[in-house]
């Protein structure tokens, strides 16, 4: 071990990792067999299909739920013990808000809910930059609104782990920008973590630098967003008459994540140390939308090993 390596002592503990995390339902299982790190200070996002498990994760992770099999950890903690729930905060779909309560006594009960560390300036600050009178019913405002005082409520608790669930549906493209930069300048100011589910992966590709994409309760692809763009490479050509997904016979199928031909010719998503495309082959690195719309239209090959992209 070098001077550097860090240590058991110093090593940074995960935001959250699980090993062999499941949840079963009555209808079968929400996630099955899960494995995977998410780095502490960064912002994942957590990204599949309608039922791949985003929600079953994000209540695992807040106690709210509790695995069938496997270990999930909060910075070390078990989800739903106090030193576990002390850190984190979670923004739910469905921003369960009081409507018969002023904004004011919204805030109220976020301070006596949260009487240790509770930060009364930024719950207050968000509200009022988003001209929200403290003195307006909550049942009388916009979603977009209600969103505010969920993240005003959610960052009102100082937390190390904020975890948003779709935080940002339903809401118009103005608002989106807004909610979305507001979460960003807590993540410069404090370096909190972020875990943040959404359908929209063209409002992620500037704001996340880790991914977890599940798919079928399973994670399909994890890890650091930069490296895994330049672990792929999108490649354009003209498509090979002799096979079926117009690739020459030689392409090593199994780095082959996605290939399509339109007319006569053939793109497809690669990883690194495989086709090998021909001088004739315009190659570039997949953007973090385009490498996540592969993953999620495909289920093969495997994804890269995690270790390899951590
Ligand atoms: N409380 C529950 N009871 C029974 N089945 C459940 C429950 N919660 C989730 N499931 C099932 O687990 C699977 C994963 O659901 P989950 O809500 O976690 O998916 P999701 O990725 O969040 O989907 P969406 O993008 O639609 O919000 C689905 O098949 C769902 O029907």
């Amino acid at each position: 071990m070098t001077d550097h390596e860090p240590t058991a002592a110093t090593a940074p503990t995960a935001a959250l990792a699980a090993t062999g995390l499941g949840r079963k339902f009555r209808g079968g299982w929400g996630l099955r067999d899960c494995a995977f790190t998410l780095p502490a200070g960064r912002v994942t996002a957590l990204v599949g299909p309608n039922g791949a498990g985003k929600s079953t994760l994000l209540h695992l992770a807040t106690g709210l739920l509790r695995p069938t099999t496997g270990d999930l950890r909060v910075f070390g903690a078990v989800p739903g013990t106090p030193e576990a729930l002390r850190r984190i905060a979670f923004v739910a779909q469905d921003k369960p808000l009081y409507p018969r309560f002023s904004v004011k006594e919204t805030l109220r009960f976020g301070r006596r809910t949260n009487p240790e560390g509770w930060d009364q300036n930024t719950a207050e600050a968000l509200v009022r930059a988003g001209d929200i009178p403290l003195r307006a019913q909550v049942g009388t405002l916009s979603p977009g609104q209600c969103t505010r005082i969920a993240l005003a409520l959610a960052l009102g608790k100082r937390p190390d782990l904020l975890l948003l669930d779709e935080p940002l549906a339903a809401l118009d493209p103005l608002v989106r920008h807004e909610v979305m930069a507001l979460i960003m300048a807590e993540v410069a100011e404090r370096g909190i973590s972020v875990v943040m589910s959404s359908h929209v992966l063209s409002e992620l590709e500037n704001v996340c630098d880790h991914v977890l994409l599940l798919k079928h309760g399973g994670v399909r692809l994890t890890g650091d967003a930069q490296r895994l763009r330049e672990e792929h490479l999108l490649i354009t050509g003209r498509a090979h008459d002799g096979t079926p997904d117009g690739l020459p016979p030689g392409t090593d199928r199994a780095t082959v994540v996605e290939a399509t031909v339109t007319g006569r010719q053939v793109s497809a998503l690669v990883r690194h140390g495989g086709t090998g495309p021909g001088d004739r082959w315009v190659t570039q690195n997949p953007t973090l939308e385009e490498l996540l719309l592969a993953y999620l239209r495909t289920d093969a090959p495997a994804a890269p090993a995690e270790e390899a992209a951590a």
